[in-house]
Formats: C-alpha cells, sequence, structure tokens
C-alpha cells in the first residue's frame, strides 16, 4: 500500500539457532507521516529490527518494504534513498570535521556538491555546529557528536527517518534540540520510526507505538489509546505493565 512508510510482513529471522532474538512472522506496519517509537526491555530485538529495516542484515524469509519498495542490501538501490539512518554508535570519520563527513555522506548519498554544501550549511545552523563546522568531531562533547550523528542520517532529506536512540548520553538542551528538530521534519513530511529507553521523551515525540518483548509485539496503536485501554497514565507505566519488573540483561 503506498501510504504505509514501513510494511513488514511474516519477517523471520534469527541470528542463530539458540541465541539472540528470534522473529517468527513479524508483521508491522507504519503509515506515512507518523512519528512512530518503537520500545522494548535490553535484548528485546529493537536494534536488530532497525538493521533489518535499513537492510544492514536480511531476513530468512518474509517482506520489509520502505514506501512500497522492497528493501535489499545493494547499495545502489533507489530504496536506499528513501531512508536516513541514525544509528546508536557514532557512524562517523572523528578524524574529520562535521563539514567534511557531510560531504563524504552527502556524496555517498548521491547529492551533487552544490546540494551537499546547502545542506550541511542549514543542518549545521539548525543543530547548533555552524561555529564548530571545520573542527575535527573526535574533540567534540558527547551532545555535539550526537547532533553530527543526526545531520549524517538527514543530510539527503529522507522520507522516512530511522533513529536507534539518538539522544543516548546527551544533555537536556541537546536532547530538546534533538526531539524539535525532528518534530520540524515530520511536520514537513517525513516519517520517523524511533528507539529510546527515555520513556518521557518518547512521549514527546511519538504518536503512535509498538511495544516488542522477545521479538514479538505484544501492543501496538496510538499512546493516548494504549495508556486509556491498560489504565496507565505513563509510557513508562505502560511499559512495566506489559514486560514486567524483572531483570532482563
Ligand atoms: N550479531 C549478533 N549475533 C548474535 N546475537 C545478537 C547479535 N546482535 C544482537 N544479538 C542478540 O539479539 C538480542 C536482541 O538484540 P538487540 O540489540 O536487537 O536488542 P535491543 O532491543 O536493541 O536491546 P537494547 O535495548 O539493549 O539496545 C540480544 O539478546 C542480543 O544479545
Amino acid at each position: 500500500m503506498a501510504d504505509l512508510a514501513v510494511d513488514i510482513q511474516n519477517l523471520n529471522f534469527s541470528y542463530t539457532e539458540d541465541a539472540g532474538v528470534h522473529f517468527a512472522g513479524l508483521n508491522l506496519q507504519i503509515p506515512k507521516g507518523e512519528r512512530f517509537g518503537i520500545f522494548g526491555p535490553n535484548g528485546a530485538g529493537k536494534t536488530t529490527l532497525m538493521s533489518l529495516m535499513t537492510g544492514l542484515i536480511s531476513a530468512e524469509s518474509g517482506s520489509i518494504k520502505l514506501l512500497g519498495q522492497p528493501i535489499g542490501i545493494k547499495k545502489d538501490k533507489a530504496v536506499n534513498k528513501l531512508f536516513g539512518f541514525v544509528p546508536q554508535d557514532f557512524s562517523f570519520y572523528q578524524e574529520l570535521s562535521p563539514a567534511e563527513n557531510l560531504e563524504f555522506f552527502g556524496a555517498w548519498a548521491g547529492l551533487t556538491k552544490k546540494q551537499t554544501d546547502q545542506r550541511t550549511t542549514e543542518l549545521l545552523e539548525v543543530l547548533g555546529l555552524q561555529d564548530v563546522r571545520n573542527q575535527p568531531v573526535e574533540k567534540f562533547s558527547g551532545g555535539m557528536k550526537r547532533r553530527v550523528n543526526l545531520a549524517i542520517g538527514v543530510i539527503h532529506n529522507p522520507a522516512i527517518l530511522i533513529l536507534d536512540e539518538p539522544t543516548v548520553g546527551v544533555d537536556v538542551q541537546t536532547r530538546h534540540a534533538i526531539i524539535d528538530y525532528l518534530h520540524k521534519i515530520n511536520d514537513a513530511g517525513t516519517t520517523l520510526v524511533y528507539t529510546s529507553h527515555q520513556l518521557s521523551e518518547a512521549e514527546d515525540l511519538c504518536n503512535e507505538v509498538a511495544l516488542i518483548d522477545d521479538g514479538q509485539i505484544i501492543a501496538q496503536g496510538g499512546l493516548d489509546s494504549l495508556m486509556e485501554k491498560y489504565s496507565q497514565p505513563t509510557l513508562e507505566g505502560l511499559f512495566l505493565n506489559l514486560t514486567g519488573k524483572q531483570y532482563r540483561d
């Protein structure tokens, strides 16, 4: 369906037969324009699901489509231009400056030099990195590095942005700036697929959520309607109610 940003049908995946997360016949549909949160305890399979969605790893069977196009591992596939990915681990060259990193990743995403320069100026301005645009990233604070990581994920103005814990380890100012920026690009049409352990932050960002545990979706729906359904005033309460209180690591 053209109105789905993400369409996962009957997905089967496991790392090995007896270790790691198993997805058995997983289905997940995310409509275009959503701010969609994927939540679950440590080891639930959130990062694995994002790696499958972005073609970093391949499913054993089933299908994953982004805006109607099957995801694949080939670098030149048109579907790869439809999404941006902001991974949990920093994905840039530490010894390069933000401008140099964006130049590299802009070219990698297929932008012309002029397009990359324009996007670099816009993004460094909006993410508060203009003053350090030519300094090596390795000297930056954690918050600045997170903002560089985000700028790289959106350099090509993707229709879908997939973010794996984009605010881990940042201060309140950077958290606020990142969430604010994500709202802005969502207002302009970008679908967001996001995961975080910061559930209060997720409440500020997401309008629809899926809770996953042990490779299975155990609840999915609008944030407000799920909280009402399970009589929980917060996402944290909902999370504990559905996944229990025992440690998972
Ligand atoms: N490359 C791998 N090989 C084998 N097992 C793996 C691999 N990567 C992850 N796993 C295992 O698969 C399970 C799911 O991991 P994943 O990182 O997807 O969980 P997560 O929900 O993102 O967890 P967290 O909240 O801790 O980031 C875990 O048990 C993890 O140890």
